[in-house]
């Protein structure tokens, strides 16, 4: 590739990420400097890639030319900066490596750490009979899908060593327990499409939750109910 067109590439997908990192930022998805985006710049093979990720530790909320650098299939920066990719980069790195995606979000969210933790020790959050299922490209009728959970380790290769196992091909997102969602896609406007699916579905089996535990608590006590309204 000429070094035109590796600026080019370059060039295209910081501002593919820019407009992803300027929504998300909009819908508090970035809470606390927590969050990372990369996109696929030059894919050769599983062990031979360039992508371009969000910086360590940065307000993603605040926009600036530096928000973004460019990692090998390491995640080693390919060029001279004083950027560190994130912290989390290597998990990106092995989702790369096993789906050969062309993008990847993770986000931190209240519904998307009940959640997890909630199902950490099933190993799964099953969900089923949404028709948000189908943004997944699962069409069949009633689909039940178990979206995989993984233990959110201090040590960042330890989790990325547990991620190829993890990955069902079918679903597009893994959780980390109490932590956020990595979500990909083949390329940006799908991984997003999967990312607010998956979000819709934690915020669905949350509400559901509860509200069955309320309709149980009628059943055994009207007043139960009435009593918890009131308090
Ligand atoms: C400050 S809490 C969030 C971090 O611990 C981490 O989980 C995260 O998502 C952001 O890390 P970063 O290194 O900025 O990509
Ligand atoms: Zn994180």
């Amino acid at each position: 590739m000429s070094l035109e067109v590796a600026q080019e590439c370059k060039q295209r997908a910081f501002a593919e990420l820019h407009d992803v990192k300027v929504l998300f930022a909009n819908r508090g998805w970035f809470p606390g400097t927590s969050g990372n985006l990369s996109v696929m710049v030059e894919y050769g093979s599983p062990s031979d890639f360039v992508f371009a990720v969000t910086a360590s530790g940065k307000d993603k909320t605040v926009h600036t030319p530096e928000d973004f650098l460019l990692v090998d299939q390491h995640g080693r920066p390919t060029e001279t900066t004083h950027l560190k990719p994130s912290a989390e980069t290597l998990i990106h790195c092995e989702i790369y490596r096993t789906m050969g995606a062309g993008a990847i979000y993770h986000v931190h969210t209240v519904y998307n750490n009940i959640i997890s933790e909630l199902y950490e020790d099933l190993g799964y959050i099953p969900v089923e009979k949404v028709e948000l299922i189908k943004a997944f490209n699962i069409w069949e009728q009633d689909a039940r899908i178990e979206i995989p959970v993984l233990p959110n380790f201090a040590e960042i290769p330890r989790i990325a060593e547990l991620v190829e196992e993890a990955i069902n091909p079918q679903i597009p997102g893994i959780v980390l327990s109490n932590h956020g969602i990595y979500a990909w896609g083949a390329n940006s406007f799908e991984a997003k499409r999967h990312l607010e699916a998956f979000e819709f579905l934690f915020e669905y089996v949350y509400r559901k939750k509860l509200l069955l535990r309320d309709f149980e608590m009628f059943k055994a006590e009207p007043r139960n109910l009435h009593a918890k309204s009131i308090s």
